[in-house]
């Protein structure tokens, strides 16, 4: 009971310019396995192209945008409109409203297929997310590496693991001092489901 208790605990990180939490087991490990299986199959999984350099190029790892509304979100030249909310969508949104008191409107699914898919350097920053944005972030599948990097302080970095289950805040100027990415890997990996809930003003 005891040990229970303090794992739904969540981890500081302690870095300059920004606040993160970390709560390794926001779902128990039965409902992780779950939702792992539903999003696999019921969500709309689409592979985008970006352009990079100029080139076309397909996002390496696939991606689904759901909302409460039909606003559309706009990043790396993408304006993804939404599909609504799903059931296992919006009872997660909900257990994040009591747990946090947080409210968001938007979620962004992503798929990593393998050790190959990835998520290149980026910060959420784009202004339809308002000044300081929160972003909550949930792993389910494979463990993979989160790094992140000062944008302006060189040589600050920090890496986690985010695990099945796992819940990531991202508060405060985590966006306006750090970058984030997810690196392939050259070790196998399983697939990886990360939900990343947003406020869209
Ligand atoms: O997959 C992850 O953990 C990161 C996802 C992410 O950074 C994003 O969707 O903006
Ligand atoms: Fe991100």
């Amino acid at each position: 009971m005891h040990l229970f208790e303090e794992h739904k605990e969540g981890i500081e990180i302690d870095l300059p310019d920004a606040s993160l939490e970390y709560y390794p087991a926001f779902l128990s490990d039965d409902k992780a396995n779950s939702y792992f299986d539903v999003f696999l199959r019921q969500l709309d999984w689409q592979q985008h192209d970006i352009k990079l350099f100029g080139k076309r190029i397909a996002q390496p790892r696939l991606t689904a945008l759901y909302a409460i509304n039909s606003k559309e979100y706009k990043y790396s030249n993408l304006s993804l409109k939404p599909q609504l909310f799903t059931r296992e969508l919006e009872e997660i949104n909900k257990s994040l409203f009591e747990r946090f008191h947080l409210k968001f409107t938007h979620c962004l699914a992503n798929l990593y297929r393998n050790e190959k898919d990835s998520m290149g350097w980026h910060a959420d920053n784009e202004k339809e997310l308002g000044p300081e944005p929160i972003i909550a972030s949930l792993s389910l599948g494979a463990v993979r590496k989160f790094q992140l990097k000062h944008s302006f302080k060189k040589g600050l970095k920090h890496q986690l693991e985010l695990e099945h289950g796992s819940l990531l805040l991202m508060k405060g100027t985590t966006q306006d001092y750090w970058k984030h990415q997810l690196p392939k890997t050259a070790r196998p990996h399983s697939p990886r489901i990360n939900l990343t809930f947003r406020n869209i003003l």
